[in-house]
């Protein structure tokens, strides 16, 4: 069933987005231009542009926001679901999007809307939805099973993002948004996806007033972990208004300058009364011509996250890794939770990680604190470590904060020494007389053995979580090339979990290896 909107219009037109640019005090530079790129648009440079160049430079006017739109603005209805507060700009500006798109050409962003996909985007999250997706998509969200993928989504479901609580929240507002002269009964729910699959897509923190947008023209960029630019907009405006410079609305210092103004110096102040308001894309490095120009949408955007929330999976395999929720290790029991936040609390879990001085060691911190993975370079995070240790060797017996600290440093040295002696004699075998030290020969010690065959069994259930868990990687590649060309979500589930299963199977070994 087809979402109903703009239906019986000509294709996308980039004469007609220009000129609506044009009109709306758009600017772009003259060395790019709009060009074909991954099924759809991108922009690419004609001629060599320096670092520092402007891409564009849009007005905060023609920005599509629920500030900008002429749908009245809805207030935070009763909700069940927890979180949705964080996520109510999300929706209200899918709603605010789909009322723009229910006036047709009446709408003053009809020259910008019409250059959008018209057909809804596949997110996952639509894939159960047999209408949709149909058969591709239920066997897609299969291979999806046991991925990061399958957690993003039902964390988000958690947050009022989910499947269930769209169509509820749209429920909720259908019969509330306007009639208009095309629409004038509710559209269906595919209008609603739609809309929130193009906000999904592309939209983009603006500002506080406007919260989340769609900005024209910059949202045409595509998206690289190398990137060029990235969207530069000036955040702290006036919350009620808007208002870049100061307002009525401002509290102001003892020197009479707005709070939120405080830190921006006095000759900025004064160019900031001048000037509109803008998001800009500004080049930070060169980009020669011929070269499509890539943006930056947000930090860790791996291939379960790019599919979850961008609908593709690119090459860039760059977030979190494969995570485990504190509970997957340390159970219901609260104890041990205390005991494990009490060590991240003091920073033990830190200090034990600082202390390991070995060339690519088997644990690692990441960047996030209590982060529970195994990282695209198949590094355990130290919490994952941490945790193992307290939920699964020792028990019950769970000592003090001192002598666990002690047993968790010991069995990390151990595990690390002979993780680098192991490498030594892969490495250099026929060097003799220099195996590091005694402790790296013989059994491992049995709180280490134990250590290490909990990690061992905590990959290896991961592995087991996946659709048809039996099949080897390459027989994934071979399911993936022998799909039907138009099985398109499947093989970029199935490529998904290619990636994952390499990680767990070449970390696994590594931890295999340990016990050998
Ligand atoms: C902000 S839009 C970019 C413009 C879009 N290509 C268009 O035609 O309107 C984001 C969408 O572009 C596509 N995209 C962006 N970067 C991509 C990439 N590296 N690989 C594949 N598709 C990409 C995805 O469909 C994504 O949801």
């Amino acid at each position: 069933m087809s979402h109903g909107l703009l239906s019986g219009h000509p294709p996308p037109s980039i004469e007609i987005l220009q000129a609506w640019l044009d009109d709306h005090g758009a600017v772009i530079n003259s060395h790019v231009e709009i060009t074909e790129s991954f099924d759809g648009w991108g922009i690419r440079a004609t001629e060599t542009i320096d670092e520092g160049d402007l891409v564009c430079m849009i007005p905060k006017t023609a920005v599509l926001s629920h500030r900008t739109s002429s749908l009245p603005l809805l207030t935070l209805p009763p909700t069940s679901v927890d979180g949705i507060e964080a996520h109510w700009p999300i929706l209200q500006l899918s709603l605010a999007i789909l009322h723009e798109l229910r006036l047709e050409v009446d709408s003053p962003f009809f020259g910008y809307l019409q250059s959008l996909p018209r057909d809804l985007i596949l997110l996952p999250v639509f894939w159960s939805v047999e209408k949709i997706a149909g058969e591709d998509g239920r066997l897609g969200l299969l291979w999806l099973k046991g991925t990061e993928a399958e957690r993003d989504m039902a964390r988000r479901s958690s947050i009022g993002l989910g499947l269930n609580e769209l169509n509820t929240f749209y429920q909720t507002h259908r019969l509330h948004l306007p009639s208009t002269k095309y629409h004038p009964s509710p559209s269906p729910f595919e209008a609603f996806y739609h809309a929130f699959a193009l906000v999904s897509t592309r939209a983009f923190v603006i500002d506080l007033y406007h919260t989340v947008g769609l900005c024209p023209f910059a949202d045409l960029l595509n998206h690289s972990s190398t990137p060029h630019t990235q969207l530069a907009s000036d955040k702290d405006v006036c919350h009620i208004c808007g208002s870049l410079p100061s307002c009525k609305h401002d509290i102001l210092n003892a020197n009479d300058v707005p709070r939120r103004l405080e830190q921006v110096p006095p000759h900025t102040r004064k160019i900031m009364e001048e000037t509109i308001d803008c998001v800009e894309l500004k080049l930070e490095r060169s980009v020669r011509g011929g070269e499509e120009i890539w943006n930056w949408y947000d930090d860790n955007i791996g291939d379960a996250r790019s599919l979850v929330e961008w609908g593709f999976v690119g090459e860039d395999f760059a977030d979190e890794g494969i995570t485990w929720e504190l509970s997957d290790i340390l159970g219901t029991d609260i104890s041990f939770k205390r005991v494990y936040a009490g060590m991240i609390a003091s920073g033990v879990i830190k200090d034990m990680m600082d202390n390991i001085d070995v060339e690519d060691p088997l644990v690692g911190l990441p960047d996030r604190m209590g982060l529970l993975s195994v990282s695209h370079e198949g590094q355990i995070s130290g919490y994952l470590f941490a945790a193992v240790v307290i939920g699964r060797v020792l028990l019950d017996e769970v000592p003090g904060h001192t002598e666990l600290a002690e047993v968790m440093r010991d069995s990390l040295e151990e595990i690390e020494r002979r993780a680098n002696a192991n490498e030594f004699r892969g490495t250099d075998a026929e060097m003799s007389g220099q195996t590091k030290s005694n402790t790296n020969k013989g059994p491992l010690s049995p709180i280490t053995g134990q250590v290490v065959k909990e990690i061992i069994n905590l990959l290896e259930t991961r592995l087991t979580k996946f659709h048809h868990s039996e099949h080897q990687v390459e027989d994934l590649y071979t399911i993936r090339d022998t799909l039907s060309s138009d099985a398109k979500l499947q093989r970029m589930a199935i490529m998904v979990r290619i990636h994952e299963q390499s990680l767990l199977e070449s970390t696994l070994h590594k931890w295999r290896e340990l016990l050998a």
